[in-house]
Formats: structure tokens, C-alpha cells, sequence
């Protein structure tokens, strides 16, 4: 595969994604954007990718807009095999992790209890991989339900069926955490002591204008350029604390430079990073960088 030289990827670890695609042999495994996924350092994918095939899990640490999902479809392209996802949120609970129960009604209109399982219950039967998203947004007390499937049992007892389920197969876990932000919490030390811990950043320089180039409407190379230059400023400014992270987010700029193939440049910036900001020195800081790589704005219209 070509992505193991992109990647750098060991030969015995290779070897056994090989054998691991064998056994996955899946053609109804839909591929979403599989090939996209650009590394702001090599390691990331290659240490990413042994730790599963090694049977730990993977925890993605990482801004948001960093291509922490990106990278996990990667992987699950990789080993050709299917990804179930959680959004974790508050409201997380134990019937979204494990499934519910309900009720349902046969040809005959009689009405039976059926238990639906949820994404971690299907992902450990069907030995396929889990993703868990935003994984510190979930309350303290659901967490503690995978306790037993993170660790070296690979098994969970569901209070809702009684039934222990164990994890089958190449079953493995990638979550993902954008640490520091509102309504996100330190992840509980015992969860976090059962990943692999992986820093995804944001892409800079000549990785960020191919990941551009790639994924957005824009194909002029200066313009790209300019909007390399704005990244780089705005995290610099980020390192100093004097803006906040999510404005150099990679997704921000991608809808920055889509909107600047049909508006000027400012104007773009302006819709898709700086009026998301709320405070007001954080907007100008911006702004003021935007005025410095593209000048001022000259369009009316
Ligand atoms: N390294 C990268 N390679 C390819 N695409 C990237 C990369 N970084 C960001 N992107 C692009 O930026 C957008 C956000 O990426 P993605 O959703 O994977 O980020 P995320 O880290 O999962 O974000 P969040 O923490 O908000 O869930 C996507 O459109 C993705 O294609």
C-alpha cells in the first residue's frame, strides 16, 4: 500500500496490518474520505497505527480542528475496518454507550421488548473499532462503564440485558480530547492511564498549504500562501495567549479560503475566523493580522 511508505510505516507492523486486512475482509465498509489525512509530523500516524495493532488504545489530544477524526478514518482505512462513533456530551449515558431497550410489534401487532444495541456493545461483538469523540465531555460517572473494556479484560457486563459482552477480534479504541475548553474536564486519571496518548497539533507551513490545496475551493498558490502565513501568525499569537486556539483551527481556515474563491480575502477571514471570537482584542489582534498578509480591504460589495 502506498500510504505505508507516506507514513513511514514499519515492515513487521506492515505485516500485521496486512494480515489484519485480511481478516477484515469487508467490501461493505464505506470509506469516508480515507486518503484526506495530511500529518503535521510522521509519528503521529505510525505511532498511532502500532499502538492499535498492538492492542492498545489510542487517545487522540488535540485542538479542535486538528484532524483528530480525520486521522481515526485514516486508521480505520488502514485496516479496513469499520469505525462505530460516540459524540460524548453530558447527556451521555449508559444506554447510549451500551443500547436500550424498547418496545416493538411483530406482523401480528403483538408488542415485544427488543434491546438495541449501542456503538460500544456492536463494536466489541462485531470486532470492529470505536471511536469515542470529545470523550472529556462526558460526565465523571458514565465514564467508569469502560473501565472493563479499555483494559486488558476487553469485556463489559450490561445492566440492561445482564449479559457479559466481550470484545471479539481486532476490537480497539481510539477516543479523542480537546483539553481546556469550556464544558471539557481533565480526563479521570484511571481512563486516561488505559491510552496511548497521542498529540495531534495543528499543520503548519507546507503540510497546511497541501492539506489546503487538497480540500478547499482555492487553487491560487499565493493566496494559499497568504493563508499559510495568517496560520502561522495566529499561533503564534495563540503560544502567546493573546488569542484563543480555536482561531487558527485548520477547519476555520479551510472555510476561510472556500468563501475567498467568491469574496475578498478579509471579508472571508472575518465571516469564518474572526466573528466567531467573542472578545473584542481578540477580534482586532485578528484583524490586524489579516490587514497585514492581504492589506486592506479595497471591495465594496
Ligand atoms: N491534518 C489534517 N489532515 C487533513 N485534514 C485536516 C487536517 N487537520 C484538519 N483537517 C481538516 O479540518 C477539518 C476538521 O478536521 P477534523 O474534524 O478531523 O478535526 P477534529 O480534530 O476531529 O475536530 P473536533 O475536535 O472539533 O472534533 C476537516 O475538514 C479536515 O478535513
Amino acid at each position: 500500500m502506498q500510504l505505508y511508505e507516506t507514513f513511514d510505516i514499519p515492515s513487521e507492523i506492515q505485516n500485521r496490518i496486512e494480515d489484519r486486512r485480511d481478516e477484515n475482509d469487508n467490501p461493505d465498509h464505506y470509506l469516508i474520505g480515507s486518503e484526506g489525512y495530511t500529518a503535521p509530523d510522521m509519528s503521529i500516524v505510525k505511532d498511532a497505527v502500532t499502538s492499535l495493532i498492538l492492542g492498545k488504545n489510542v487517545l487522540l489530544k488535540g485542538p479542535t480542528g486538528a484532524g483528530k477524526t480525520k486521522l481515526a478514518e485514516l486508521i480505520s482505512y488502514f485496516f479496513n475496518q469499520p469505525m462505530y462513533s460516540i459524540n460524548c456530551s453530558v447527556d451521555l449515558d449508559a444506554e447510549a454507550l451500551l443500547g436500550y431497550k424498547t418496545l416493538t410489534y411483530d406482523d401480528q401487532n403483538n408488542a415485544h421488548i427488543t434491546f438495541i444495541p449501542g456503538p460500544v456493545e456492536n463494536a466489541m461483538k462485531n470486532g470492529e473499532l470505536l471511536y469515542i469523540d470529545e470523550i472529556n465531555t462526558a460526565k465523571a460517572e458514565t465514564l467508569p462503564i469502560l473501565n472493563g473494556v479499555l483494559d486488558y479484560r476487553r469485556m463489559v457486563l450490561n445492566p440492561f440485558t445482564g449479559e457479559t459482552v466481550r470484545a471479539k477480534g481486532n476490537f480497539g479504541v481510539i477516543a479523542a480530547i480537546n483539553e481546556g475548553y469550556i464544558g471539557t474536564a481533565p480526563l479521570n486519571e484511571a481512563l486516561k492511564n488505559r491510552f496511548i496518548v497521542i498529540e495531534v497539533p495543528y499543520l503548519q507551513g507546507p503540510a497546511l498549504k497541501e492539506m489546503l490545496s487538497e480540500q478547499s475551493l482555492l487553487n491560487d498558490s499565493n493566496q494559499l500562501d497568504q493563508f499559510v502565513t495568517l496560520s502561522t501568525d495566529l499561533q503564534s499569537k495563540v503560544r502567546d495567549g493573546q488569542i484563543s486556539e480555536e482561531a487558527a483551527s485548520p477547519r476555520s481556515l479551510l472555510d476561510a479560503c472556500d468563501l475567498t474563491t467568491f469574496m475578498e480575502a478579509r471579508r472571508a477571514i472575518k465571516r469564518a475566523i474572526t466573528d466567531k471570537l467573542e472578545d473584542e482584542r481578540e477580534k482586532a489582534a485578528v484583524e490586524n493580522i489579516a490587514e497585514t498578509i492581504f492589506g486592506r480591504v479595497q471591495e465594496k460589495g
